[in-house]
C-alpha cells in the first residue's frame, strides 16, 4: 500500500538546512499494523506527516495506493487527506472540541464533509469501548477516554490508512495497552492499515513489524514470527530492551545494496569511517581495517570490492 524510495525531506530555515529524511526506503503492506521507532530527531514524525499529506517531500518517491505524494495537486491533496488517511496525535486537544459530547465530536468531521452518519459514529464509539459515554462532554472524560474518542474521529472518514504519532504517549500503561488492543481490533475487523510512530517499546509486542529509523534512514526491522510473540534482541535504537525471541531481526538494504550497520556493532568493532569487508561464499564479514579477517573461501566469480576481476587477480577497472 505504501512505498517510499529514496525519500528526502529537507527543512530550510533562514540560514540552515536540516535533512530530516536522507533517502529513506520503506514498504508497508495493505492491512499491515506496524510501528516505527527511533531516537528523537531521527525523522519519524517527518515521515508520518509526509504520509499523512501534511508535509510535502523534497525528493524521492512516496506512493500510498494510487496516490503519488510528490506529484499530487493541491486539490488531490485535500481529497487524499479527507478520504484516505486518519491521523491520531499524542495531544488530543488537536483533534477534539472540549464543549461538545463524544458523539458530537465524532460527527463533526462528518458534518464538515457533508453529512453526519450518526449510526456509524455510534458504531465507532462502541468499537473503542465508549458506548456508555457517548453523551459525555469531552471535559468529563479521562485522558484515555479522550484518546479513544480521537481514534473514533480518525476513523470517521472510513480511511484506508491510520497514522498515529505517539498515541500512547500521554496515557498510563494500562490505557496504552487498551488503545493498542483497539488498534488491533480495528485493523483486523476493518482491514485498516495502521502505522504507529512511538518511543514506547511495549508497542512492538502488539504489531506485526517494527522498523527502526536512524538519521533519516531505515536501519533495522523486526518481523513477528507468531501472533503473540514477546519481545527480543538488542539494538542501539532499542536501548537496553529485549525484543521477544519470536521476532526476527533484519538489517534493511536498499535497492543498490546500502545498509546501516547498527551503531552498537560499529562501536564494538571500533569501526569509524572505513571497514574491511570479506565474503565467505555465504556471509559478508565486516571488521576494522587493522584486524585480519579470516581467509576468504568460495569466492570464485565474485567481484572484488574495488571492481577488479577475482579470476585473474586484477583490479584494473579499465580491463
Ligand atoms: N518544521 C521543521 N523545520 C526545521 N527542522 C525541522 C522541522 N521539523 C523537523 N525538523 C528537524 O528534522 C529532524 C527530524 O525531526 P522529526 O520531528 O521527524 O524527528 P522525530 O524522530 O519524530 O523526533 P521525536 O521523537 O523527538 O518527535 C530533526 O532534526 C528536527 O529538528
Amino acid at each position: 500500500m505504501i512505498h517510499c524510495e529514496g525519500l528526502v525531506k529537507i527543512f530550510k530555515t533562514d540560514d540552515i538546512e536540516v535533512v530530516a529524511l536522507q533517502g529513506l526506503n520503506m514498504t508497508i503492506g495493505q492491512g499491515e499494523m506496524m510501528a516505527i521507532i527511533g531516537n528523537s530527531g531521527s525523522g519519524k514524525s517527518t515521515l508520518l506527516n509526509i504520509l499523512g499529506g501534511l508535509d510535502r517531500p523534497s525528493a524521492g518517491q512516496a506512493v500510498v495506493g494510487k496516490w503519488d505524494l510528490l506529484k499530487m495537486t493541491k486539490e488531490q491533496l485535500i481529497e487524499y487527506k479527507r478520504k484516505i488517511v486518519g491521523f491520531i496525535w499524542q495531544n488530543n486537544a488537536r483533534n477534539l472540541v472540549p464543549y461538545l459530547t463524544a458523539l458530537q465530536n465524532v460527527e463533526l468531521p462528518m458534518l464538515i464533509q457533508g453529512k453526519a452518519d450518526r449510526a456509524y459514529a455510534k458504531q465507532l464509539l462502541t468499537a473503542v469501548g465508549l458506548e456508555h459515554r457517548m453523551g459525555s462532554r469531552l471535559t468529563q472524560l479521562s485522558g484515555g477516554e479522550q484518546q479513544r474518542v480521537a481514534i473514533a474521529i480518525a476513523l470517521s472518514n472510513r480511511p484506508q490508512l491510520v497514522l498515529a504519532d505517539e498515541p500512547t504517549g500521554s496515557v498510563d500503561s494500562a490505557t496504552g495497552e487498551q488503545i493498542l488492543d483497539i488498534f488491533r481490533r480495528l485493523n483486523r475487523d476493518m482491514g485498516v492499515t495502521i502505522v504507529i510512530v512511538t518511543h514506547d517499546l511495549s508497542v512492538a509486542d502488539k504489531v506485526d513489524r517494527v522498523v527502526a529509523i536512524r538519521d533519516g534512514l531505515t536501519s533495522t526491522e523486526w518481523v513477528k514470527r507468531e501472533a503473540d510473540a514477546a519481545l527480543i534482541a538488542n539494538s542501539d535504537e532499542v536501548p537496553g530492551s529485549a525484543f521477544g525471541a519470536k521476532h526476527e531481526e533484519f538489517v534493511v538494504l536498499d535497492r543498490v545494496g546500502r545498509l546501516q550497520i547498527p551503531k552498537v556493532y560499529l562501536d564494538a568493532m571500533n569501526v569509524d569511517g572505513k571497514a574491511v569487508l570479506e565474503f565467505d561464499g555465504k556471509r559478508v564479514i565486516i571488521g576494522p581495517p587493522d584486524v585480519a579477517v579470516e581467509p576468504v573461501r568460495d569466492t570464485a566469480g565474485l567481484p572484488s570490492l574495488n571492481g577488479g576481476d577475482p579470476a585473474n587477480g586484477t583490479n584494473d577497472e579499465s580491463g
